[in-house]
């Protein structure tokens, strides 16, 4: 029953009117203290020009973004965000920005490259890939890579499942996917004719997802097959002088009828990789457990004796496509780590360090491996 000190946050989170947009018991924790200040809790639906819109237990509302360190591009509100807000005041201010679990970011093109915020709190990464044309693993591996680094779950969505005329040939594609993400979900569907995409929703129906995916590979058209609804703009043709690419939604966040949240924000089309050692070792992780065997420690898997991953590749155990590709994106990551402020890096890691390493437990332990002292 309620008792005398009964407020609008510790009403039962499943009551509570943000709970379609995933608030839950760890927000209303961290939210606790502004709630005492008056202030009030949201989400970030869309953010513009200094300016945010921010879904509400009282509707949505447009709040300035000035209070909250603007001057480090990693603490930009960012849809997705969960923000206390300041409903006196106009205009009205974000106060504060809650602490992130999981955030997607890409290095600007800019020659140093630095952060920039693409999403926050997903927990689901959708990677869309296309199966009207050829199956390009490596990039797959790529988005898993940006997907893990995130600190959200990636799961594979092969789409366009009915241009495969026969069910054999569909579960051989699925499992070549399957064989290059390991702990991943790997989803055939068709928004065409509605294969899969059931399935998928109940995947997502616990959270916050984002779609990830090159041009073409049918996300808007999945994003309005799991939202029931035209909300994004699916360009039939190409866009040929580069006019009108990004379509404007009213909000960059929307719930999904089936539950969970879906965020479609211009930006996180094409994402690029951003210190993401750790994802790359996440994709690759059985290169990572022979790695673990080598004699050195520090073995480059080049010529060492005692290379694990060399006996491996020997042997046939570990496919050579595989070790050429997780090469690859080091090198790639590494270059990219060159340029980038070490000050950010070490920020990020701090943030995601903890939940990343807790990732690749539970899926180590879920493939019965025990981990190493
Ligand atoms: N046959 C078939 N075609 C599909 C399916 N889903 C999408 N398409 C087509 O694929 C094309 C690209 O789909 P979009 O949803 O615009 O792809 P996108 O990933 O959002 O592309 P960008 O907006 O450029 O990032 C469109 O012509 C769609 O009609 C499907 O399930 N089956
Ligand atoms: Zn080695």
């Amino acid at each position: 029953m309620f008792n005398a000190s009964f407020n609008s946050s510790s009403v039962s989170t499943a009551q509570h009117p943000l709970a379609l947009y995933g608030w839950d018991e760890g927000w209303a924790a961290e939210f606790a203290p502004y709630d005492q200040q008056g202030l009030v809790a949201g989400r970030v639906v869309r953010v513009d020009r200094g300016l945010c819109d921010v879904v509400t237990a009282d509707g949505v509302m447009r709040a300035d973004t000035e209070f909250v360190v603007p001057r480090d591009p990693m603490k930009v509100v960012c849809t997705g965000d969960w923000v206390a807000v300041d409903p006196a005041g106009d205009p009205r201010y974000v106060r504060t920005l809650l602490p992130r679990r999981t955030a997607f970011v890409r290095s600007t093109s800019s020659k140093r490259s630095e952060g920039q915020i693409l999403a926050a709190n997903v927990d689901h990464a959708i990677i869309a890939v296309s199966l009207a044309v050829e199956l390009d693993l490596g990039r797959i591996e790529r988005f898993l890579a940006l997907a893990w680094e995130s600190g959200a779950q990636p799961l594979v969505v092969l789409t366009k499942a009915d241009l495969v005329p026969d069910a054999t040939g569909l579960s051989y594609l699925v499992e070549d996917v399957e064989n290059t993400a390991p702990g991943v979900q790997v989803l055939p569907v068709s928004s065409a004719t509605g294969d899969g995409v059931d399935v998928l929703a109940a995947v997502v129906a616990g959270g916050t997802s984002v779609l990830l995916g090159v041009s073409g590979a049918g996300k808007s058209t999945l994003a309005n097959a799991l939202l029931g609804a035209e909300v994004m703009e699916v360009q039939a043709t190409r866009d040929v002088d580069g006019k009108g690419r990004h379509t404007t939604t009213t909000r960059n966040l929307l719930v999904m009828p089936g539950g969970g949240v879906l965020i479609d924000t211009p930006g996180l089309r094409g994402v690029g990789l951003w210190d993401a050692e750790t994802g790359v070792g996440q994709v690759f992780s059985e290169i990572e457990a022979f790695a673990a065997e080598c004699r050195f420690h520090d073995c480059a898997h080049e010529a060492e004796p005692g290379c694990a991953v060399l006996a491996a590749l020997e042997d046939g155990s570990l496919s050579v496509r595989r070790m050429e590709s997780y090469r690859k994106l080091m090198r790639e990551n590494r270059r990219i780590v060159a340029k980038t402020d070490a000050r950010m890096r070490a920020e990020m890691r701090k943030t995601w360090k903890a939940r990343g390493a807790e990732g690749r437990a539970n899926m180590e332990a879920k493939r019965g491996k025990v981990r190493k002292p």
